[in-house]
């Protein structure tokens, strides 16, 4: 290495491993390289070593934050120089799982509606310096992305989705692709026993939501320059989606919270204060909590008794989780054969063991992963795994306002959330709802009636404390039509570009490092 220079200072080694190189560039003796960006570079550097070459590369920064670093490597020879180009490029094309050509779908009035340019400015130059080629989208109603997945969209044409948004968009691209991929391999997604067909697509999200719950569960921080990186180095992360029916039809997916009663309701209130962004659910929160309504039905689950983990565990779903890459199973062996043995809401076997919870509920939730996000750093279900199968059934039962606020602080420290007598937690496999009323097939009407009596009774009566008969499902965001629903849970049915949140001491310690004397 005589014959190079390197602009990182002499002394310090720096090591990076090939699958964290974004791209190499030459650069031209007078610092300017052949892709049109310019570097200074000092005169005395230029003459000794006039051949020079720049690695972008993958940088860690303080909570999860992924940045795009430069280092160039100066050298005195244009054939020695042209070489390591050559060679990094080849080391480059050998990494497979990197995508070349991506569908980018970006929603204009997400969030803070800062979309088009947060993709524009921060995204696009790095997917263009990673020689990533783009069809984009800008999407012109809701349902417009899932549309176009499920019926237009050319998908062998590309080697992942990315959508620019929330959760919500997040919603629209898993139903475009899960629908597409059941369609084209002949499975009714009305039949909960069908076992669904993963999509062979990776989805890729660029935050730019109010909540953005699945990035900070899959990436550890709603950051769009850091899951551009995460989609450039073509990173995999499995997740489970649970399928929710209503008398055998199929009614959506959902990929993170399914929520009766408080976040239901907080839901449903925030849609009418769009207009507030992301402010609307902490006012619609306040709202929902004064109002403090239960909610009275039927619980039944199939808990998941085979699996690795409970939701009373300290440990948590991170990178290279052992649990997830079981499929949350537990098993005997080693054999591939058996570790492939994951159940699917399918499985017969299954059908015994279900458990039953009766009673009047402040919320039911279920929660397939944390749920984590700057509300609640640790999450609904702070020990829930991506891609294990299951989904933790929170159930809280009516209990006193000054009770139901110690649960909800609980969500923002340390203090564990479930460890309250009205509060109780199964990881499980499938569950069902019947609220209490809900007797035949009208229960829309009976539904849609009650709702509307009761908020005119309470609209009159403020101080009132009667409960409405029915609450809405919470279903990632969206508000579902019915009550009573039938959810299993689809092991790891699609992959999205991310690792899972990556443990991070070492930097932390890196970044602080101790006086040397
Ligand atoms: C006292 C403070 C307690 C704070 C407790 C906060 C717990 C927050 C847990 C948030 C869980 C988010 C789950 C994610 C669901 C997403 O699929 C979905 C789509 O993006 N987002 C929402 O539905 C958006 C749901 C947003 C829900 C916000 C709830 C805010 C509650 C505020 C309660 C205030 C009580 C104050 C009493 C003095
Ligand atoms: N062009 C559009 N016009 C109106 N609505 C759209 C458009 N494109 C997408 N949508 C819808 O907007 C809804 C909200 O979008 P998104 O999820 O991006 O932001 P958010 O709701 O602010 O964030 P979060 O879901 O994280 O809370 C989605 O459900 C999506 O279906
Ligand atoms: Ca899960």
């Amino acid at each position: 290495m005589s014959d190079f220079a390197s602009d990182v200072e002499k002394g310090t080694s720096h090591s990076v491993s090939v699958s964290e190189i974004l791209a190499v560039r030459e650069l031209d003796v007078d610092g300017g390289t052949k892709d049109g960006r310019w570097q200074k570079m000092p005169q005395k550097l230029t003459e000794a070593y006039p051949y020079a070459f720049t690695v972008s590369y993958v940088e860690r920064a303080r909570q999860h934050r992924w940045r795009c670093s430069d280092v160039t490597f100066h050298c005195s020879e244009g054939a020695l120089c042209q070489q390591w180009i050559q060679t990094i490029r080849e080391q480059l094309t050998a990494l497979t799982n990197r995508p070349k050509h991506l569908l980018v779908y970006i929603n204009p009035y997400g969030g803070k509606q800062q979309g088009k340019c947060i993709y524009e400015q921060k995204v696009a130059p790095l997917f263009a310096c990673a020689s990533i080629s783009t069809d984009v989208i800008v999407t012109e109603n809701a349902n417009h992305a899932r549309d176009h997945l499920k019926t237009e969209a050319e998908l062998k044409k590309y080697d992942g989705v990315v959508c620019v948004g929330g959760d919500g968009m997040f919603s629209e691209i898993v139903h475009g692709l899960v629908s597409r991929t059941q369609r084209d391999n002949g499975v009714d997604q009305n039949s909960l026993e069908e076992k669904l067909v993963p999509c062979t697509l990776r989805i890729g999200i660029i935050p730019a939501g109010s909540t953005d719950c699945i990035c900070y569960a899959t990436v550890g921080i709603n950051d769009p320059v850091t899951s551009a990186l995460h989609v450039i180095v073509g990173d995999s992360q499995p997740m489970d989606v649970c399928s929710v029916h209503h008398n055998n039809t199929f009614l959506r997916y959902s990929v993170s919270l399914l929520g009766y009663g408080f976040y239901g309701d907080v839901l449903a209130d925030s849609e009418r204060k769009r207009w507030m962004g992301p402010a609307r659910y902490d006012f619609s929160g306040f709202k929902t909590f004064l109002t403090h309504h239960h909610y009275e039905g039927a619980v039944s689950f199939l808990p998941a008794t085979d699996t690795l983990g409970t939701p009373r565990d300290k440990t948590r779903c991170r990178a290279g989780c052992f649990i997830c890459q079981h499929d949350g199973q537990l098993y005997s062996g080693d054999s591939p054969e058996e570790s492939k043995t994951a159940p699917d809401v399918s499985d017969r076997e299954y059908e015994m063991g279900w458990g039953v919870v009766r009673g009047k509920f402040l919320a039911i939730n279920a929660a397939s992963m944390s749920c984590a996000c700057p509300r609640s750093p640790k999450g609904l279900s702070p020990a829930a795994h991506l891609a294990d199968g299951t989904t933790d059934l929170i159930l809280v039962r009516k209990c006193s306002r000054f009770n139901f606020l110690r649960h909800l602080l609980r969500h923002t420290s340390k203090d564990d959330q479930f460890d309250m007598t009205f509060v109780e937690v199964h990881r499980v496999r499938r569950f069902r709802f019947t609220p209490r009323h809900c007797q035949n097939d009208s229960e829309l009407d009976l539904r849609e009636n009650g709702k509307q009596l009761f908020s005119q009774i309470c609209r009159d009566h403020p101080a009132c404390s009667c409960s409405p008969a029915y609450s809405s499902w919470n279903c990632d965001g969206e508000i579902l039509p019915h009550a009573a629903i039938e959810v299993g849970v689809h092991c790891q049915l699609i992959k999205l570009f991310a690792r899972g949140i990556e443990e991070q001491p070492l930097f932390e310690d890196l970044a602080n490092p101790p006086c040397a004397l």
